[in-house]
């Protein structure tokens, strides 16, 4: 009898039930004894303490505990939210696989049911991603974006309670935690982007264990290429700007085999900028792909959305 695989997860009720769906493929697909690690994040505790959290999936806040756990020998897997994991590699960790996606797109829960157009002027929209905030803005319905904190639940209940008329969060994750029923809207992708990643689980082992071999069979091809692209998007625009990012692919059938289709969004914090393109290519040269869209929206001007100053004006109707 071997040991049981241990899998190391983030305490929150959504990193739990990430962490038990890859526990249960691990043990069907090994036949072995799989138990569940609860590891504290520094990204858990500052939540706790209320400090402010900027753009902690760049700064992979929610990963490095786990990462540490899983260095240390603590766990043999750990489970991330793929849309958490910084875009560079961590020495000495694998990211074995990627299982097929959930669905990617954000979703509003909304009071009374309602949907963003449906809500007056000068509402309040809960978000504390800078990606979400540009994109609500650049809606132009004039609402009013507001930070808010904290788990899915506690966000959800800031609605119900009135705090907020409508947050903007993850379909993965209400459908993971079985709360889909309060969703009131599904933002369609060519309005509103989701994060590079979002919906899909990363794996991880370290990179000399065997098990990282055994794992590979969960990898979901279609998901890989996609993600691979997304980050590859992410990465190349990081090195070139720090404004937020939205990024999307999807495989679809071609008739010369599987095509990659991207599509990806770089904003100004107030929304009133943006470049906005879309690629295609081949599965097999996803991170081409997406690298390519990015090098052609920095060249569109992706890089210079976070400097003050004026917009540039392209306007060939214009008189001067
Ligand atoms: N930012 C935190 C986070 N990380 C992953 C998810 C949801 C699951 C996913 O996107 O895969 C969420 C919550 C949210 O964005 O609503």
């Amino acid at each position: 009898m071997s040991a049981p695989v241990r899998v190391g997860t983030r305490r929150s009720l959504l990193a739990t039930t990430q962490a038990g769906t890859v526990a249960e493929l691990v043990r069907d697909l090994l036949g072995r004894e799989v138990v569940l690690v609860e590891v504290t994040t520094e990204g858990d505790r500052s939540q706790a303490a209320g400090t402010p959290l900027v753009q902690s999936s760049s700064t992979g806040v929610f990963v490095g505990a786990l990462r540490d756990a899983l260095l240390r020998g603590d766990v043999d897997v750990a489970v991330h939210s793929l849309k958490d994991l910084p875009t560079y590699p961590a020495a000495g960790i694998a990211l074995v696989a990627v299982p097929e996606r959930e669905d990617p797109r954000d979703v509003v829960v909304g009071r009374d049911g309602l949907t963003l157009g449906e809500l007056p002027v000068g509402s309040r929209v809960g978000t504390g991603s800078p990606r979400r905030a540009a994109q609500l803005h650049a809606l132009g319905l004039g609402l009013d974006v507001v930070g808010v904190r904290g788990n899915v639940d506690s966000r959800i209940a800031k609605v119900r309670a009135g705090d907020v008329d409508a947050v903007v969060l993850a379909r993965a994750g209400l459908a993971r935690i079985h709360r889909l029923e309060e969703v009131s809207e599904v933002l369609d992708p060519l309005q509103v982007l989701p994060a590079p990643g979002q919906g899909a689980l990363a794996v991880e082992c370290r990179a000399e264990d065997p098990l990282a071999t055994d794992l590979a069979a969960l990898d979901h091809a279609p998901t890989r290429a996609a993600v691979e692209a997304e980050r590859a998007v992410l990465a190349t625009l990081e090195g070139g700007c720090s404004a937020p990012i939205g990024a999307l692919a999807d495989v679809v059938e071609g008739e010369d085999g599987d095509e990659l289709w991207v599509r990806a969004v770089a904003l100004s914090l107030d929304g009133t900028l943006s470049v906005r393109k879309s690629a295609s290519g081949s599965t097999s040269d996803a991170v081409g792909v997406g690298t390519r869209l990015a090098q052609e929206m920095l060249a569109d001007g992706a890089g210079q959305l976070d400097q003050p100053g004026p917009a540039i004006d392209t306007d060939p109707d214009r008189d001067s």
